[in-house]
């Protein structure tokens, strides 16, 4: 039978990636093995036009698998990656670390000021630098999605910025650190901290550096990203208290598991707290969807009065789930304006 409607022909979308560990060569696969699928589905076609990393650069063929890293060449200025490739997104895989923070800064702010959409999955700039990226967006038209520096795969970005709008949500409750969860179920289970930091680290969950997936700093930034998109808290102004899974967390943990329940390390912001995020380890009950979770799953809790509790939960961390995450949000912004349901 004759379709009633021709089909659109896919529109390219070109997409400069930044960083190249485990998340960006996840990011890059997903691009080259589902480009066709994609484009059918959303009608446009994702190409790789640039890779950069700190030390390096190369331009992909199109539709091509990214060279191996001998055939690449020195690292160029970003805008010269952005004119060579006529990109329309800045995909951000870089670390979360101090280190490079002032750099995404940077770049992010240069491609949103020329219209180039941003994706992240690195955290560190979004939390010094918000309102200057935000600005810097409304300068140049463009949009900033960050589901892969909240949680990945579990879409809380989305539903901080969108899905509970108007629904009077005033406190999360939330898991969500994978490596965190992991750690302490493996505590529980008798497993060293050493031995259980180590197979997060071989699974891709934890940091490089896990220190922030263990003081809790890295779940205060994911809620303190999501109260900023919540509630417009300034991420930089958010007074941060934590309480670490560390050496002496072992024997909680071993105790609750006796009495049924599991250890969590549990962050939260409310409005009845303005400008604070806490991250506390909690005893959960059967029943609590924080202790649900299983490995490094993740959880969070919109509270909405009126509405009723709204839970997003699953979405394990790991490269893959992060480099999806990203895919969302590169479909999300190369496929904004349509009409319909669409
Ligand atoms: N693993 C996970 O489950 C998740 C991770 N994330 C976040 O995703 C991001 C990427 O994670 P991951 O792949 O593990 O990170 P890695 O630290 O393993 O890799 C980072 C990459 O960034 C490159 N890089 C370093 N400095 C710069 C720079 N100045 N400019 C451009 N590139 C640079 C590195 O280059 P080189 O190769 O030359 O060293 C490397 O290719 C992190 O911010 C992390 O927090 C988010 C959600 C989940
Ligand atoms: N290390 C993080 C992954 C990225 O955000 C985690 O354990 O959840």
């Amino acid at each position: 039978m004759t379709p009633a409607v021709a089909p659109r022909s896919p529109e390219d979308a070109v997409v400069v990636l930044s960083g190249y560990g485990p998340v960006g060569r996840a990011y890059a696969d997903l691009i080259r093995t589902r480009g066709d699928e994609l484009a059918l589905r959303y009608g446009v076609r994702l190409r790789l036009g640039a890779v950069r990393t700190g030390s390096a650069h190369c331009l992909p063929q199109p539709g091509g698998p990214v060279p191996p890293r001998p055939a690449w060449g020195p690292p160029v200025a970003l805008e010269e990656s952005l004119d060579l490739t006529g990109a329309r997104v800045l995909v951000q895989a870089l670390p979360s670390s101090p280190a490079v923070r002032r750099q995404a800064a940077e770049e992010a702010v240069l491609a949103l000021r020329r219209g180039v959409h941003v994706v992240t999955a690195a955290k560190g700039h979004l939390l010094t630098h918000w309102s200057e990226l935000g600005e810097a967006a409304q300068a140049g038209r463009s949009l900033i999605r960050i589901s892969g520096a909240t949680g990945a795969a579990l879409p809380t970005a989305d539903l901080a910025r969108a899905g509970v709008r108007g629904l009077g949500c005033g406190s999360v409750r939330a898991c969500p650190n994978g490596t965190a969860t992991f750690v302490l179920d493996r505590l529980a289970a008798g497993e060293s901290l050493a031995e259980a930091v180590g197979e997060a680290q071989r699974r891709g969950i934890a940091e490089a550096d896990p220190s922030a997936d263990l003081s809790g700093e890295d779940a205060a930034t994911k809620v303190r990203l999501l109260a900023a998109l919540l509630w417009g808290w300034e991420p930089s102004a958010v007074r941060v208290r934590t309480e670490p899974v560390d050496g002496h967390t072992a024997p909680a943990a071993v105790a609750a598991a006796g009495r049924g329940n599991r250890l969590r390390a549990v962050a939260v912001a409310s409005l009845d707290e303005p400008l604070v995020v806490r991250v506390r380890l909690e005893e959960t009950a059967p029943g609590d969807p924080l202790h649900a979770l299983t490995g490094p799953e993740k959880a969070v809790v919109y509270g909405c009065p009126d509405a009723g509790d709204i839970t997003v939960s699953g979405g394990r961390s790991s490269p893959v789930g992060a480099a999806l995450a990203m895919l969302k949000d590169t479909l999300d912004v190369t496929t904004a304006g349509r009409f319909g349901f669409g």
